[in-house]
């Protein structure tokens, strides 16, 4: 499991590690770990580190005292390098000192703010430690043209700890930001390194471990790797039939929406579950497409025993069905017209598992906001729904989160693509999810797990060109049979 702690954590660790270690030590970690990388960029871009350009945006902070300390590394390796100062009186005096010892240059951003830039332009690396966790807010107005000419430049870019400006905790970014091609970070990751739309400006992101002592309990993020999604996929035993293994009831679709039910079903049957039963208006769509789908025509209060009930896609108006699953005593999923026809107080009311799966646009309407503000601010968004309807909730993005409203480390999910972003992939996650569900997982694992594989196969699905929902249904099994590593 990948975690990502709060910077009031990060703090606390730093302080209890360092009452026990000698002054400067865990700079030096982080600055060792830094150097390395940053040679190996330099190997990639500039063929080698002896005789290559390098440009450290240095801020008032440790996080400069970071750049400094490993630019002194670079140099001693012949490197050529410029630290360019925000605030020359507040530079890190220890790392001022060791990168002049190593024979690097130093200037006052501010006084040599032309040359400033012509040092970037002709650079091969950048490093970028403007400010890391310290920091408030977007960038000062100084280090805007920086990160400009950083961006303008052909240099790679290296982010110290965080892409500067970047929220460490949230993943917002309210103004001018670094965007680097790597962030080195240290000790552990932070939310904004996961989080849309902080992540996207990290780049690829390096952990360095600098011994840090973080208890598991206080991650304020999961992510999911190959390994955790295998352990938690249902895996048929020998003495399994198609009712231990799980019924998932999907009731979706419409006269008018079709093609939703198809593709939840789609979904449900590459989810684990046993069996998919379906209820609603579209059952010869599905039994035309899915021969294999137990099709009533009865509201899902007659369809027959289910483990696991999905609800919404494509539903149009129909409240009562949506009432009626509410009401049964199974984990439910409910997911697009649900969402809205669902009643806030029968979602509280229930005493089996509930999963919610909204878009930012579906969570905005919930929330009573608007969508750039779930957009802005996912994290608090997701554990917000939660919080209000004592359900889980699925907030459906670039970076899918999950948060319990137990509360409890929210998921991300890393594996989504861009391409996913299509016509009724929001219908093949809900099935699929509920397919998990069905069989018996927690609603946290469910939608994390079925986040994990529909991301994979969308990338399977896609490889690199467009894809259509039945096109990532249809990739699932390699999803699993690539996570299981068989
Ligand atoms: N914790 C650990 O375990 C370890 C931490 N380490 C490193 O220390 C870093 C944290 O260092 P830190 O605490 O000195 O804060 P830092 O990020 O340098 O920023 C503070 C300065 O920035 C300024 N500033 C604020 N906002 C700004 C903005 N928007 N735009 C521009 N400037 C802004 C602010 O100015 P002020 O508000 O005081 O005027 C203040 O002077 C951490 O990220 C990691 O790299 C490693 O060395 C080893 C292990
Ligand atoms: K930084």
């Amino acid at each position: 499991m990948r975690t990502a702690y709060s910077v009031e954590t990060v703090r606390n660790a730093e302080r209890e590690l360092m009452a026990r270690l000698p002054e400067g030590a865990l700079m030096q970690r982080a600055a060792a770990g830094l150097a390395a990388a940053c040679a190996q960029v330099l190997a990639r871009v500039a063929g080698r580190v002896y005789g290559s350009r390098v440009v450290l945006l240095v801020g008032s902070g440790d996080n400069g005292g970071d750049a400094l300390y490993a630019g002194a590394r670079l140099a001693r390796r012949g490197a050529a390098v410029t630290a360019l100062l925000l605030a020359p009186e507040r530079a890190h005096a220890g790392g001022l000192a060791a990168l002049r010892r190593a024979g690097g240059r130093v200037a006052d951003a501010g006084a040599a703010s032309g040359s400033a830039g012509e040092s970037i332009a002709r650079a091969d690396l950048v490093v970028d430690g403007i400010v890391g966790i310290g920091g408030k807010g977007g960038l000062r107005e100084a280090a805007v043209p920086l990160a400009d000419a950083a961006a303008r430049s052909r240099a790679a870019v290296v982010a110290v700890d965080l892409p500067s400006g970047v929220d460490a905790d949230t993943g917002q970014v309210r103004g001018d930001v670094v965007r680097a091609d790597l962030t080195v970070t240290f000790g552990t990751h932070k939310p904004g390194l996961l989080i849309d739309p902080a992540r996207e400006y990290a780049g690829a992101v390096r952990l360095v471990d600098i011994g840090l002592p973080l208890p598991a309990e206080a991650a304020e993020l999961e992510a999911l790797q190959h390994a955790d999604a295998a352990r938690l996929l249902p895996v048929p035993a020998a003495e399994s039939d198609k009712y231990r293994r799980g019924v998932v009831g999907i009731a979706a679709g419409s006269a008018r929406y079709p093609g939703a039910a198809v593709l939840a079903v789609a979904g449900a049957l590459r989810g684990g579950a046993g069996a998919v039963r379906y209820v609603g208006p579209a059952g010869d769509a599905v039994i035309a497409r899915f021969p294999e789908t137990l099709v009533s025509d009865q509201g899902p209060e007659r369809a027959g025993r289910v483990q696991a009930w999905v609800v919404g896609p494509g539903a149009g108006d129909d409240a009562a069905t949506v009432a009626q699953v509410l009401a049964a005593k199974v984990p439910v999923l409910i997911d697009a017209d649900g969402l809205r026809l669902a009643d806030a107080d029968a979602v509280r009311a229930r005493t089996a598992p509930t999963l919610m799966t909204p878009h930012a646009g579906e969570a905005a309407a919930l929330l009573g906001v608007a969508r750039e503000e779930v957009e802005g601010a996912r994290l608090a968004s997701v554990r917000e729904l939660a919080a209000r309807y004592g359900a889980t909730v699925l907030l459906k993005g670039s970076t899918t989160l999950v948060a319990s409203a137990k509360g409890g480390p929210v998921r991300v999910n890393a594996t989504g693509t861009s391409w996913l972003a299509t016509a009724g992939s929001g219908d093949v996650l809900s099935g699929l999810a509920g397919s998990l569900l069905a069989a018996g997982l927690s609603a946290v694992d469910a939608g994390s797990v079925a986040a994990y594989l529909h991301g994979l196969a969308g990338r399977f699905a896609a490889q690199g060109a467009p894809a259509g929902a039945h096109d990532v249904a249809a990739s699932i099994p390699r999803a699993w049979r690539d996570v299981r590593g068989n």
